[in-house]
């Protein structure tokens, strides 16, 4: 029998935690505040958009959101980025992904005062992960860590492969698990015996972005299994990158999706709002 890791419990556990200590704070005078910014009207972003307001608002943070047409050019999006940069209500600010082609994504990104930059994408929030200063970490590998930690698994000495190497999640994660004291691989598309290297694995991060792509055969016995994947087929039913049924038996411990790592994202975006909050006040 395997452990399900279960994210949706442990991501509520971190939103009663942030409930408790942003409570505290507006007693001490301080807000937290998020902006969320979204350009067309993409659905499945705006789904996303509306579970952040959610969680902000069961939270106790402020949330402002900018929904803005498709239309949009770059400069009114960079002239909005700027007018919330230099607002001191707004300690958070996150800029839905993708957004429309027209739009220059890394000017974007750049635009965000690293200080408000809680998705942990500007160059300086990556920077500073890799050299151990302060900063803001990519929301879905920081919740796999606390996924990992909350669930006692430990990463210390572990051979950890991360398959994918986005900037959001595959190259952060690969970091994190560093600073953890794992030693860790990076899988991509050019990577010979991708089998052979995911058997390895004590801890398996599978974020290729194809369906069910990982069985029993990438697995060794008794390894940990994370899932970033997320697709949806026909009937709107979510899968992953890795073909839970086939796998669950043969590991010790897997994260179900849903269910697993998506919720803690948002936990953890919550959590870089209250930080940012901290940050600006001097805590
Ligand atoms: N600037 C920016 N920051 C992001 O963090 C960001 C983004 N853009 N663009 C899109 C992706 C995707 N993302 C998810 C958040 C929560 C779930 C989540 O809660 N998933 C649930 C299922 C939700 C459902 O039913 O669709 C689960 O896996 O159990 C998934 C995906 C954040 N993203």
């Amino acid at each position: 029998m395997s452990l399900r890791i279960d994210g949706k419990k442990i991501s509520s556990d971190i939103k009663e935690e942030l409930k408790e200590q942003v409570k505290q704070l507006k007693e001490e005078g301080v807000s937290v505040c998020l902006a969320v910014i979204q350009v067309g009207n993409d659905p499945a972003s705006s789904v996303y958009v509306n579970n952040k307001k959610k969680a902000c608002a069961y939270i106790g943070i402020e949330s402002q959101a900018y929904e803005l047409p498709e239309e949009t050019t770059q400069e009114e999006l960079l002239a909005l980025i700027d007018r919330l940069n230099k607002d001191d209500h707004v300690n958070g600010i996150l800029v839905q992904l993708p957004v429309p082609a027209h739009m220059d994504e890394k000017e974007i990104i750049q635009a965000i005062s690293p200080a408000k930059d809680v998705d942990g994408f500007h160059p300086q929030s990556v920077g500073a992960l890799s050299t151990g200063e302060p900063g803001f970490v990519s929301c879905t590998p920081a919740g796999i860590i606390q996924l990992l930690k909350r669930s006692g698994i430990s990463i210390d000495g572990k051979d950890c492969v991360v398959v994918g190497r986005s900037n959001i999640v595959g190259k952060p994660m690969a970091m994190l698990l560093l600073r953890e004291n794992g030693t860790v691989t990076i899988c991509h598309s050019h990577t010979k015996n991708l089998k052979e290297v995911c058997q390895r694995a004590d801890i398996l991060v599978a974020a290729i972005g194809k369906p069910k792509f990982f069985d029993e055969s990438y697995v060794k016995d008794g390894a940990v299994v994370i899932d970033v994947g997320i697709h949806r087929n026909a009937e709107n039913k979510l899968c992953g990158d890795v073909d839970y049924d086939k796998v669950a038996d043969k590991v010790s411990a897997i994260t179900p999706v849903p269910g697993g790592v998506g919720p803690m994202t948002i936990a953890m975006l919550m959590n870089n709002c209250v930080e940012a909050a901290l940050r600006m006040n001097n805590r």
